[in-house]
């Protein structure tokens, strides 16, 4: 499931993922990194649910509206999933590694055993927003909500939770938060493909 579901206060209020990033929208970056790797692509959103049904199989908004934050739409895939796992991947990091599924997959599985949560690190830090997930939280993730919790790192603590190792690709978990990160990004982007043969 890709995140979509925000309010982009810092980007004037406009909906992130469907503004303009090299030629696409930028949510469109986000489906090729699942593209024929998953069994069902759900987008959550908020708003425009026609725009993103373009790029998923289905479009789910917030279980609960109000823009409550990335953990109720967590929550929300967790609930809509049809499937035991769930993959969540933000719409504005646009250089997110290809094989993304595959690495998660394999990193949620430790010597420990079987994780209930993996979450992706960068090698300086974790990114609660690209993580896989048991979809039989949703329980516990609705009792926890209902307890006002909004913090995905505390209610992970919670967990059997695991980093997935991405230190070899700090650089794929860029976000765009602002017009200026954006031009930045994408003229960086554009260089680097430049750049390889
Ligand atoms: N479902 C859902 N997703 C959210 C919500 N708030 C943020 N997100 C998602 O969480 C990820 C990180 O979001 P942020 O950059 O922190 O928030 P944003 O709303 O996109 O932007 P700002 O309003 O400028 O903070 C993005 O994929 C957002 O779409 C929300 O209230 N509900």
């Amino acid at each position: 499931m890709i995140l979509a579901g925000g309010e982009g206060r810092r980007m004037g209020g406009r909906d992130k993922g469907l503004e303009p990033f090299s030629g696409l929208p930028l949510v469109a970056h986000t489906v090729k990194r699942f593209d024929g790797q998953v069994h069902e692509l759900m987008i959550n959103a908020n708003r425009n649910g026609d725009a993103y049904a373009l790029f998923a199989d289905r479009v789910i908004a917030d279980a609960e509206g109000g823009f409550k934050g990335p953990l109720m739409g967590i929550y929300s895939g967790l609930r809509a999933a049809r499937t035991p796992w769930l993959l969540v991947a933000p719409c504005d990091s646009p250089a997110l590694p290809h094989d993304l599924v595959a690495r998660m997959v394999a990193g949620i599985v430790t010597e420990d055993g079987t994780h209930d949560i993996a979450v992706a690190f960068d090698g300086e830090r974790p990114h609660p927003v690209v993580a896989l997930l048991r979809t039989l939280l949703a329980d516990d993730l609705a009792a926890t909500l209902a307890e006002g919790e909004r913090k995905i790192d505390r209610w992970y603590a919670r967990h059997a939770w695991c980093r997935v190792d991405m230190s070899d690709c700090p650089e794929a978990f860029a976000n765009l938060n602002t017009e200026e990160e954006k031009a930045r990004l994408e003229q960086a982007l554009a260089t680097s493909s430049r750049e390889t043969p």
